[in-house]
């Protein structure tokens, strides 16, 4: 089926390829990328439109001693195809198997890591000031989506990089499409530059003028010069980026082969900070994918003739529930408004920008301001929710505790995708939630056990007027099938779901459903054990905890976070603060390192996370 990309196991196989050639071999890397990710799952529309631009760079540069940097990251698999690694793709994302993002310890051709969004314009200028003062010569380059473009950082990076003189090469892959829709000022600013051919043309005709005018006086070089700079402004909507202090090449065919490697030839040779600006169509070459651009942004296991996902999902997802509660109370509270930082679908915030549109705002790839955006609205009068994956909140740290929790704002966050993700591994897990958001004064924190006990927190968060963070994990919310009790949330009370007198499991959000299946084990061996719903992380209900701990010498603390400055930790602290000796606490919680890629319920087995493990490990503590 393939034969060009059969020959491919290093950028130096494209070296020698005609343009045919490797038109020939995008439209082999097409299908490969189709036929696996139906398979595998992915970021598949990312990668269809990136297909020629990752040839061109990789033909015109000299990979890994020139160095390429993605952002994200989630759109290098064709950079992945490219360097060796087309063999392993069947193992893409999947525990031990290959990542869904540069890895350097998968290949010396990913020169720097990324997953979050807006970081490569930073990195890569580091690259090249370093490159500078050591006095070395190679090439750095930085290539970033329009979605990531709208992160704050990326402007700070561009900023700086402006009026540096250092030789560095951004590639902005515009594709109009961040998951959704791209938005903002930028976004329209640049579909101005895309639909005005007339400037990449007229700018060359000046210089072709002014290059053709024999020796002339220094009044009229400037005046020359002046012109050009006039005509600029004119016609050159790059204007923005070339008064930063880049040089604005664009825009660019991003799928033609011939004029991006002519670009590329162009902007190695030449001196300072340029931006080359290509346009390209997300999801290129696949007609579901061109046609649905977010809905096979990230896709799971598909297939390629209906572009329908093999798996459905039965239940509603804690997302859903997220969306749907949050459209009906909406409609008793006018004052309620939804942030996204450019993730509606994903978050479930879909719903409500449908059914109040004008209470909705995507802020695109922006949580710092998003964050900030919260306690502006907040703090004039209304009822703001920033619906966020747990890890990117990690971006606006210090929004939440400088912006919102110093003033006391009424800001509500929805915390998804807490806890092990799966797939996207390292930079995507939200593990660390708990430890960094515990610590700021005024601030709860919850975690609900099941949809159910989410769709109450969020009820109480709006009949509260403080700060308020709810985690919840990615995917489906099996509900226990033991009564939730409103009146206890809204007091601030965990639960006690069972009574023993052996072992006291206190858990928090979904590992509260693995202590209870720890508990049921353990009675086949008489052990009787209590479990406790902690609910609250902060303010932990010390009450119902020190109460029913009294005459139980063995406690379990249960989380999905790391343990330092976790749940656990706070529940030893608790104990011993309150003067609770003597008793044999094991806190069960994730180490002290990055936790891979893989399949969830794989990695929670890995960690001893997992009901088999935990109640191997009491048994053996009990023999011990
Ligand atoms: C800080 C951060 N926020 C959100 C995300 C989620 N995310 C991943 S890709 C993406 C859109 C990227 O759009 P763009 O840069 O245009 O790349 P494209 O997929 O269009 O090629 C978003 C919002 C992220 N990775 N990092
Ligand atoms: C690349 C990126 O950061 C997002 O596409 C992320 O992978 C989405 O994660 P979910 O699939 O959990 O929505
Ligand atoms: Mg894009």
């Amino acid at each position: 089926m393939y034969k060009l990309i059969d020959k491919i196991n290093s950028p130096k196989d494209l070296k020698k390829l005609s343009y045919d050639d490797l038109n020939k071999l995008s439209k082999e890397i097409r299908n490969f990328l189709l036929s696996s990710i139906s398979k595998t799952g992915g970021h598949l529309a990312s990668n269809l439109g990136i297909v020629e631009l990752s040839l061109a760079v990789h033909k015109v540069f000299n990979s890994p001693r020139d160095k390429i940097i993605w952002d994200v990251g989630h759109q290098a698999y064709v950079h992945k195809i490219i360097t060796g690694r087309k063999d392993k793709f069947d193992t893409l994302r999947q525990y031990k198997g290959i990542s869904g993002f540069p890895k350097s310890k998968e290949s010396v051709h990913d020169s720097f890591e990324t997953g979050h969004s807006s970081t490569s314009i930073s990195a890569g200028l580091g690259m090249a000031m370093a490159r500078d003062i050591k006095g070395e010569k190679y090439s750095v380059l930085s290539i970033i989506g329009d979605g990531a473009l709208t992160g704050g950082m990326a402007f700070e990076a561009l900023n700086h990089a402006g009026h540096s003189e250092t030789d560095f090469i951004v590639i902005l892959n515009d594709n109009e499409m961040s998951i959704s829709e791209n938005v903002g000022g930028l976004s329209k600013y640049l579909n101005r530059l895309r639909t005005d051919p007339t400037y990449y043309k007229v700018k060359d005709d000046v210089e072709q003028i002014l290059s053709k005018i024999p020796a002339i006086g220094k009044s009229v070089v400037k005046t020359a010069q002046k012109a050009k700079e006039t005509i600029k402004y004119f016609f050159v909507p790059g204007v923005l980026f070339e008064e930063l202090g880049f040089t604005y090449i664009g825009p660019v065919n991003g799928h033609d082969i011939g004029e991006l490697t002519k670009v590329l030839e162009r902007a190695k040779k030449m001196k300072g900070p340029i931006i080359i600006h290509t346009i390209t169509k997300k999801g290129k070459g696949y007609r579901f994918a061109e046609k649905y651009p977010d809905k096979y942004h990230g896709i799971s296991a598909f297939d390629i003739k209906t572009g329908k996902k093999i798996k459905k999902a039965e239940d509603k997802t804690y997302s859903e529930i997220l969306g749907d509660t949050l459209v009906d109370i909406a409609e008793s509270n006018p004052d309620i408004v939804a942030i996204t930082a450019a993730m509606p679908s994903g978050t479930g915030l879909n719903k409500f920008e449908n059914k109040y549109p004008e209470r909705f705002f995507d802020v695109g790839i922006a949580e710092q301001h998003a964050v900030t955006f919260a306690a502006g609205l907040a703090s004039n009068g209304l009822r703001p929710v920033f619906a966020v994956y747990s890890t990117f909140l990690q971006r606006g740290y210090d929004q939440v505790l400088h912006d919102v929790c110093l003033q006391n704002l009424p800001v509500v966050f929805c915390i998804d995708r807490a806890g092990i993700v799966g797939q996207d591994g390292e930079t995507h897990h939200g593990v660390f939630d708990f430890s960094y958001l515990s610590n700021i004064p005024n601030l709860k924190v919850l975690a609900p056990r099941d949809g159910n006990e989410l769709e109450i927190m969020i009820r109480y968060a709006f009949n509260q007027n403080s700060p308020i963070a709810i985690r919840y994990p990615r995917g489906i919310s099996k509900d226990i099938d033991v009564k939730n009790d409103s009146d206890d949330i809204y007091n601030e009370k965990a639960e006690v779901i069972q009574k023993g007198k052996d072992f006291c499991f206190i858990a928090v959000g979904k590992m509260v459903k693995t202590a209870l299946e720890v508990a049921k084990l353990l009675e086949k061996s008489d052990i009787s054990s209590t479990v406790i719903n902690a609910r609250f992380v902060k303010p932990i209900d010390k009450e119902t905890i020190l109460s029913n701990i009294k005459d139980i010498d063995n406690i379990i603390t249960l989380e999905d976070n790391v343990a330092i400055g976790g749940f656990g930790s706070q529940i030893s602290n608790m104990l011993n603060t309150n003067g609770i000796k003597n008793k044999n606490i094991k806190v069960l919680a994730f180490p002290d390192e990055f936790v891979e890629h893989g399949d969830t319920e794989l990695l929670f087995k890995h960690h001893k996370l997992d009901t088999e493990s935990i109640y191997k490990e009491i048994l053996d503590m009990i023999k011990e």
